[in-house]
């Protein structure tokens, strides 16, 4: 493996008055100076997400002087993007990601061509759109759009630095699977996706706000020296970092010498486990509404109806947001038997959105429950429906 391929970029372009005395902490430095910026003002930069990796790393690339910055998201800030998502404001709320993180970097840095991508990364259009790039920093949080990302890159020859994060914890890297560079791929680290569910997204596992800030500057470090060919960047290695304890921890990760070279885009749904098999009749859940649930926690208050109202979501959940009456048992202690429970009765069973009430319905109806029930979108679907005053997470 190459472990410096050179610069990515040719210094073509030409610095004005401004931009000589705006990036003049750059040019000093000695294995910087005006030709690294210049190739900095002519790279061309795809970021794919702008949110929690994607906020820091746009705006790190920006004031660094990229000259063509493009993002691509298909979302809108959400009130609960702005702990981290530090392109975005509050004024943002509502407006897709792509023109606000754009209004930020104009006000950042009026020398930086932005071009907003508002689409869904995929098949259709993941070819097209890296065509028009240099290199790639995928920022995303899916496991079906980072192997999309993985697959593109290598079919076009192109590099791209990876970041991951969640709850305390975050891996960097650098992937670029062209045969004369000979540096590993997505696949190479994770050869296969993690079976649905099993890693949770940071909507429902959390994530420290800061982290993104750690990891996001790592991939425009990389960046910056892949752009321009100082130092030796991550490529062949992966930071796994740990907020809690303070670590950084390194691994090697090579390309395997046996992996048939990637030509086409594949069913990247598929691949992850989440394409819905058809031959399967759709499972049917015994559920409830959360209206419905209204009418029948007014029952019990009234003394005509004895059922217990179950929540599986975590302590931290619970003390957010709860619905009056409801008995906090977390998914985990269910499913591993720890939390035991009397089958014999009736029970409704509730979580964030409904999926891991699901998974403690099956369960309870494989241990012989017959009057076990899911409130169908759980405590976001009941605060939408039933108590609009409460707060959601
Ligand atoms: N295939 C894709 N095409 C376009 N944008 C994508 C794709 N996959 C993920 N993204 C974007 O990547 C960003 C990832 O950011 P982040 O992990 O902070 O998630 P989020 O969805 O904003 O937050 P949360 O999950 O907490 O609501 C999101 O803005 C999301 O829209």
């Amino acid at each position: 493996m190459t472990l410096s391929p050179g610069p990515l970029v040719e210094p073509l372009a030409e610095l004005s008055k401004e931009e000589i005395e705006r990036y003049s902490r750059h040019l000093i430095l000695p294995e910087f100076g005006l030709e690294a910026q210049k190739r900095l003002k002519n790279a061309r930069v795809l970021v794919i997400g702008a949110g929690g990796l994607g906020s820091p790393a746009i705006l790190y690339l920006a004031a660094a002087g990229v000259g063509t910055l493009g993002i691509v998201d298909d979302d809108v800030v959400d009130v609960s993007n702005l702990q981290r998502q530090v392109i975005h404001g509050v004024g943002n709320v509502g407006q897709t990601k792509a023109s606000s993180a754009e209004q930020s970097i104009v006000d950042l840095n009026p020398h930086v061509a932005v071009i907003r991508h508002e689409v869904r990364l995929d098949n259709s259009n993941v070819i097209e759109i890296f065509s028009g790039y240099d290199l790639i920093l995928d920022g995303t949080d899916n496991f079906a759009t980072r192997y999309l990302v993985s697959d593109a890159a290598e079919i076009l020859g192109k590099p791209y630095v990876w970041g991951s994060i969640l709850r305390f914890d975050g891996q960097v890297s650098v992937f670029w699977a062209e045969p004369s560079v000979g540096g590993p791929s997505y696949r190479d680290l994770y050869p296969e996706a993690p079976p649905p569910g099993a890693v949770p997204s940071c909507a429902e596992g959390g994530v420290l706000g800061v982290l993104c800030a750690q990891i996001g500057s790592v991939m425009v470090n990389e960046a910056i020296k892949l752009i321009t060919g100082i130092g030796s960047t991550l490529l062949g290695r992966v930071l796994i970092f740990n907020a809690l304890d303070m670590t950084w921890r390194e691994l090697r990760v090579r390309r395997d010498p046996s992996a048939a070279p990637i030509t086409e885009l594949s069913d990247y749904e598929a691949f992850c486990g989440l394409t819905p098999n058809t031959e399967q009749e759709p499972e049917e859940l015994p559920s409830i509404t959360a209206a419905q649930l209204e009418e029948l926690l007014k029952e019990r208050a009234a003394g005509r109806r004895d059922f217990d109202l179950i929540d599986v979501r975590e302590p931290g959940e619970y003390d957010i947001v709860r619905i009056e009456g409801a008995t906090l048992m977390p998914q985990n202690r269910i499913l591993s038997g720890e939390t035991e429970l009397d089958t014999a009765r009736e029970m409704y069973v509730h979580c964030k959105a409904g999926s891991r009430s699901a998974n403690v319905v099956r369960h309870l109806r494989e241990q012989g429950a017959g009057r076990v029930y899911n409130v169908e979108g759980g405590i976001l679907q009941w605060v939408h429906d039933v108590e609009p005053e409460k707060p959601v997470y």
